[in-house]
């Protein structure tokens, strides 16, 4: 009887089964409003069966964003589209899911096509970056911060705080706050990046004030029935492992007191000279101990792209979700591939009954 297609129930939300679409940026937004492309996009993947579909990090504020072209929820117009894709996954039978972000010091950047490199000084296209201290990623995203004021930190809690409020009035009922991958959250947590000398810098306590008083600020605002989750870059492969996964459990188990309903493990991100050991779900037997040792349910991704992965991901109790990125990209009905593969009864219905109905007689050989 396969795990992975358990239903999960965290709060007053039920998922059909373990299955996540994590937020994978579609840089195809202009001043952060959502279009068809968006609304196609996320439908099409919620009727593949999947039983949570987050849409990508969404900007909490222009300067938020990773590219010109992310989306927003900066303001009540994105709300609209927004609306659409929360309604289009839902019909769908998943549990329609959004991530919020700010990118600070990777923001202002061309999209992974166009260079994946910060846009340059000169070109109107780009904007003034801001994070924890004045250092820059490196790399392709060479552009030095600007170090923010109270002020500043005051704002974009505050911006997280109304986007979450506009995802809820759009229908979103699991919300994400992107605390990794080296964006504005993680830059504070990191002392690679956050040399602050005051409240938000320093100890770790320091470095997690930003982090937990935005978690705080939200919670408030979002519904205590609905999920609020955070992903967040429990490991930097930077040598010093052992010491950041510490620092992550300790910071897991204060966010659980707020009231973090589930966490997303992954990376860190936060400068480029790292040693990741790309492979097939590598990070698994972290996520692993992370949920062991903070006692909140986890989720995590990275190279889990196999029915038997996925399976033994939840059979071995990693992790209570499995997040699959890229092989949804390679085929929206991964969900039905893997029903067929661990031999679920009638694995055509995962899919909707349009489907679902002609290819229970028809035997696809893809
Ligand atoms: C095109 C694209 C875009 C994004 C991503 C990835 C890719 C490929 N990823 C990371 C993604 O959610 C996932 O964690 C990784 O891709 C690893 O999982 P897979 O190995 O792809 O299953 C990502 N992560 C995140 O937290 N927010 C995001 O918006 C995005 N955007
Ligand atoms: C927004 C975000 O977290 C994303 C943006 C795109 C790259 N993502 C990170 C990534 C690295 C290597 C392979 C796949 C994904 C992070």
């Amino acid at each position: 009887m396969s795990q992975l297609f358990t239903p999960f129930t965290l709060k007053s939300i039920t998922l059909r089964n373990r299955i996540a679409i994590p937020p994978m940026c579609q840089y195809s937004a202009e001043e952060g409003l959502t279009n068809e492309w968006h609304l196609s996009h996320y439908t099409s993947l919620a009727r593949g069966g999947a039983g949570l579909v987050i849409v990508e990090a969404t900007a909490v504020s222009p300067e938020g964003r990773i590219s010109p072209a992310c989306t927003g929820l900066w303001s009540d117009e994105h709300k609209t589209g927004m609306a659409a894709i929360a309604q289009g996954i839902k019909a769908a039978g998943a549990v329609p899911g959004i991530q919020i972000a700010h990118a600070g010091r990777k923001a202002s950047a061309n999209c992974p096509w166009e260079g994946d490199d910060h846009i340059a000084e000169d070109d109107p296209r780009g904007w003034q970056t801001i994070a924890p201290s004045a250092i820059a990623f490196g790399a392709n995203l060479p552009k030095q911060p600007q170090e923010m004021s109270i002020e500043d930190i005051q704002r974009v809690k505050a911006d997280f705080v109304a986007a979450a409020r506009r995802a809820l009035e759009a229908g979103f009922e699991w919300l994400e706050l992107h605390f990794a991958h080296g964006y504005l959250a993680q830059s504070f947590l990191s002392a690679h990046s956050n040399h602050r000398t005051d409240a938000y810098g320093g100890d770790l306590i320091g470095r997690s004030r930003f982090l937990l008083e935005t978690l705080q600020a939200v919670r408030e605002v979002w519904p205590e029935h609905l999920p609020l989750t955070a992903r967040l870059g429990v490991i930097e492969f930077d040598g010093r492992d052992e010491e950041t996964l510490k620092d992550a459990i300790t910071l897991a188990k204060q966010m659980k007191e707020i009231g973090l309903d589930l966490l997303s493990v992954s990376i860190g991100f936060t400068i480029p000279d790292t040693n990741i050991p790309w492979g097939p779900a590598f990070l698994a037997p972290i996520a692993e101990r992370i949920q062991r040792e903070s006692e909140l349910p986890v989720a995590s991704s990275w190279g889990i792209d196999t029915p038997e992965l996925a399976e033994s991901a939840i059979t071995n109790q990693q992790m209570e979700l499995v997040m699959i990125g890229r092989a949804h990209l390679a085929n929206p009905h991964w969900s039905f591939k893997a029903a067929k593969a661990l031999n679920l009864k009638d694995p055509a219905w995962v899919l909707p009954t349009p489907y679902a109905h002609w290819l229970a007689r028809y035997q696809s050989n893809d």
